[in-house]
Parts: structure tokens; sequence; C-alpha cells
């Protein structure tokens, strides 16, 4: 019932694509010592331009290696030619909301029909820099995706360091988002995972997830977790997503 009324939902908005997107100017958030620089989204359909907040953005609470890594990644999205000239580059910057249904809407709380309190495990926790500080990239020529992940205090696993099932969390997110990159919506089949090292709480730390193959509906990815210079091998992973129909989903799978 409540699958119907949300796909005859998915519906109205199809005639809303075509609309020309409205260019919203929307302000950076501020890093500390960072100059704020406004920026330019473009692409809200007319009617639901109110203003999401992208999680993946620099926050006041983004330590010194959350933000170099950031602006590692971040630099090579666009890369200027040798006339000054501005292309894509290498990565992409992946937005990321607090209402996972927005990716298949384009932006529309299609959550608040499903169930209006649902959020996005990894970003319902309000104050910036308590638990999961994450950014993610993708390379679609290397199909690679990168995640860059800075824990903060309500992670506690053993004392002073990162709980396994968060770090589980976050590799089932980069590996999840990667695997839908590259074979659209899937679910985790199967997460395994070695702990090598733990993961000293409000450290920042880079997921890894690489393709391994894709056979039929089942796509296979590795996921390496390092410390943020790479010198040391905190966990690794292997995971399998099966795709899976959008009606699948909205049923209730
Ligand atoms: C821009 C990017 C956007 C990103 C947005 C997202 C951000 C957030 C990301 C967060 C991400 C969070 C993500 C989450 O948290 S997803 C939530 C956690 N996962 C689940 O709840 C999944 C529950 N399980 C299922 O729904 C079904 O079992 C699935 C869908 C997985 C398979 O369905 P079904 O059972 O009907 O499959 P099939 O019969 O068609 O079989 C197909 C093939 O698959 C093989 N197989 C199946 N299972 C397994 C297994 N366990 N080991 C090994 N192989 C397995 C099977 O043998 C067959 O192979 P073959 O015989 O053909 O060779």
């Amino acid at each position: 019932m409540m699958a119907a009324s949300v796909r005859a939902t998915f519906r109205l908005f199809q005639p809303l694509r075509p609309v020309p997107p409205m260019r919203i100017p929307l302000r950076q958030p501020t890093v500390p010592g960072r100059t704020t620089v406004a920026r330019t989204m473009g692409v809200l359909p007319l009617p639901f331009f109110s203003k999401p907040r992208d999680f993946s953005l620099p926050n006041s609470s983004w330590g010194p290696e959350m933000v170099r890594l950031y602006e590692h990644y971040n630099s090579q999205c666009e890369v200027e030619r040798e006339g000054g000239e501005k292309q894509k580059g290498p990565w992409k910057r992946l937005p990321s909301y607090n209402r996972v249904l927005k990716y298949a809407t384009g932006g529309v709380y299609l959550s608040k029909l499903i169930q209006s309190k649902a959020r996005l495990f990894t970003r319902n926790i309000k104050e910036p820099g308590a638990s999961f500080e994450y950014v993610l990239f993708d390379n679609s020529e290397e199909q690679k995706c990168v995640g860059i992940l800075q824990a903060g205090h309500l992670l506690e696993g053993p004392p002073g360091f990162v709980h396994g099932g968060a770090i589980a969390t976050m590799i089932d997110t980069v590996t999840g988002a990667h695997a839908t990159l590259l074979s659209g919506p899937v679910m985790t089949a199967n997460l395994n995972i070695n702990y090598r090292s733990p993961i000293p709480l409000g450290s920042t730390v880079v997921l890894e997830s690489c393709l391994d193959k894709k056979e039929d509906k089942k796509t296979f990815v590795t996921c390496k977790v390092t410390s943020s210079n790479g010198s040391k091998l905190h966990s690794e992973a292997t995971a399998l997503f099966v795709s899976i129909s959008v009606c699948k989903i909205l049923d209730g799978v």
C-alpha cells in the first residue's frame, strides 16, 4: 500500500526532471584558518529548492589531517589545463545527505513519505565531530572509491579506540556507495573484515574500496582501512553486493 503510493509519487516527480535548474548561491562551511569561498549549485529542480545540508563538506570539527586529505582529493576533482581552462579531474566528491532516498529522487525528501523520522544511520548525530565525520571520493576510471573518516568520541569501543561495529559501518558505507556507483541499486550480501590494528578515537583514517570483479548480479569489492599517511593497516575487508530492483526497495524487500 505504502510502496504503491511511493511509486505513484516517483511517477509524479518524473515530469519535474527537465525543469531548468535554479542557480542557488551556497556558502562553503568555515574551516578554521581558511578563507570562506562562495560556490554555486545548480541541480535542484524549481519546486524543491530548499537547501539540503551536504554533510561531506568541511566543518569546524575537522582536524588538520581530515582537512589535508579532503583537499588532496578535492583538488583533483577539477584540474586546470595549460591555457587556464578548467576540466573534470579523475576524482569526484560524493555529496552526502541525512536522508538516504534523496539519492534516488534528486533531492526530494522521499523518506518523509515512508517514515518521517528515518535518517541515514551515519549522519544522525547533530554535534559536529562527535561520531562519523566522513567524505567519499570516487575515481571511475580506476574503479576506486576512497572514504576519509574522522572517528569521534561517541564511537568508542575498547577504551580510547573505535568500536569494531563503527568500523564495519564505515566499510559498508564506502564499499556500498562504490558498488552502487558501479552496479546501480545493491544490498550487502556478505561482508568479511579482518581487524589488524585498533583505530585511536579522534584519528583520521582512509578507506579505499576497489572493484574485484562483477559477475551477473554480484559485485565483489575489497577495502583497506589505513592510517592517514598510509603507514599503518587497520582493517581489510571483502564485500559482496547483490543487485536489486528499485521496486524491491520500495516494497520493503
Ligand atoms: C552516489 C552513491 C549513492 C550511495 C547511496 C548509498 C549510501 C549508503 C551506503 C550504505 C550501504 C549500506 C548497505 C546495507 O547496509 S544493505 C543492508 C544489509 N543487507 C541486507 O539487509 C541484505 C539482506 N539480504 C537480502 O536482501 C538478499 O539476500 C540479497 C539482496 C542480498 C540477495 O538476494 P537473493 O538472495 O534474492 O539473491 P539471488 O538469489 O538473486 O542471488 C544472486 C546471487 O547472489 C548470491 N548470493 C546471495 N547472497 C549471498 C551471500 N550472502 N553470500 C554469497 N553469495 C550470495 C547467490 O548465490 C546468487 O549467485 P549465483 O547463484 O547467481 O552465482
